[in-house]
């Protein structure tokens, strides 16, 4: 079984949208959002699929979304026929973090062949064996210090050494402030990411929000040598579920 977040109650969040951040900005794709997180980021534009009540680490806010609400639980085979009905060749799966899921996952990837598959994963936990010949591509988001979550949890070295030796790994970095860029310079060097690998997208949830932190963003990327990325669906949808 996999848990899935939800865009209504009872209705998993699959949907079909182009890809809106990244390597493969603009493809249009199948997505999958599952549930649950191990991180709290305090800026999240999905809280809903990890901020239960009950869910209180220390590092999370008290604002509580309600679990029977916004999870449900599906075979994979029924997630598999729902994707199917969407008739993609590529999948993004995406969160919560999907990585937590990964013998779930790996089964649901085994009733896919032949699609291109990304997972949308903050690079905490190690892909599932079984999983990890599935995947051509792992979109890699490690979260700053301006998440708010511990560094400890945030950026787990082994891992990050993992994704950095991977050629399927694309770093995707939120930038929240100019700032910021330290942190990312610093992880960069310490982990010599190559900097075609590394995008910068801006923190922001609404088009102005965007476009306000994309004019400083876009001359840190030219600065750096490193690519941007916008929140395509932003534009196109705002923060709405299942876009
Ligand atoms: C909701 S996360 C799910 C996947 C995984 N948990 C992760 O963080 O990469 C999907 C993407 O949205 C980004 N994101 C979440 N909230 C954001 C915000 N307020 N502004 C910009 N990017 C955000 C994350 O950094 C990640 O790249
Ligand atoms: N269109 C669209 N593109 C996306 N790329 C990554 C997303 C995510 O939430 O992981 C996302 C999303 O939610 N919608
Ligand atoms: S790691 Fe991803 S899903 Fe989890 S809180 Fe951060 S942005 Fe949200
Ligand atoms: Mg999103």
């Amino acid at each position: 079984m996999l848990t899935l977040a939800t865009t209504t109650p009872g209705e998993p969040e699959i949907f079909a949208s182009l890809q809106g951040e990244g390597l493969s900005l603009g493809r249009p794709s199948t997505f999958v959002r599952l549930s649950r997180c191990n991180l709290a980021c305090q800026w999240c534009d999905t809280a809903y699929t990890w901020r239960f009540e009950g869910d209180n680490r220390p590092h999370r806010d008290a604002l509580a979304f309600d679990r029977t609400q916004n999870q449900v639980a599906l075979s994979e085979e029924d997630v598999a026929a729902r994707i199917t009905a969407l008739s993609p060749d590529r999948l993004v799966v995406t969160g919560g973090e999907p990585l937590l899921q990964g013998p779930a996952l790996a089964r649901l990837l085994a009733l896919l062949p032949g699609m291109h598959v990304e997972i949308e994963t903050n690079g905490t936990v190690a892909p599932h064996p079984a999983l990890d010949g599935l995947v051509h591509q792992y979109n890699v988001s490690p979260k700053l210090a301006h998440s708010g979550n511990p560094a400890d949890l945030a950026l787990v070295p082994e891992r990050l050494q993992a994704w950095a030796t991977d050629p399927r790994a694309v770093f995707k970095f939120v930038i929240a402030q100019a700032t910021d860029m330290a942190q990312v310079l610093g992880l960069q060097h310490d982990y010599a990411i190559p900097a075609d690998r590394v995008f910068l997208m801006a923190e922001g949830r609404t088009p102005a929000e965007l476009a306000a932190h994309n004019r400083w963003l876009a001359q840190l990327c030219l600065d750096h040598g490193l690519r941007f990325t916008d929140r395509l669906h932003i534009h196109l949808y705002g923060d709405t579920r299942g876009t």
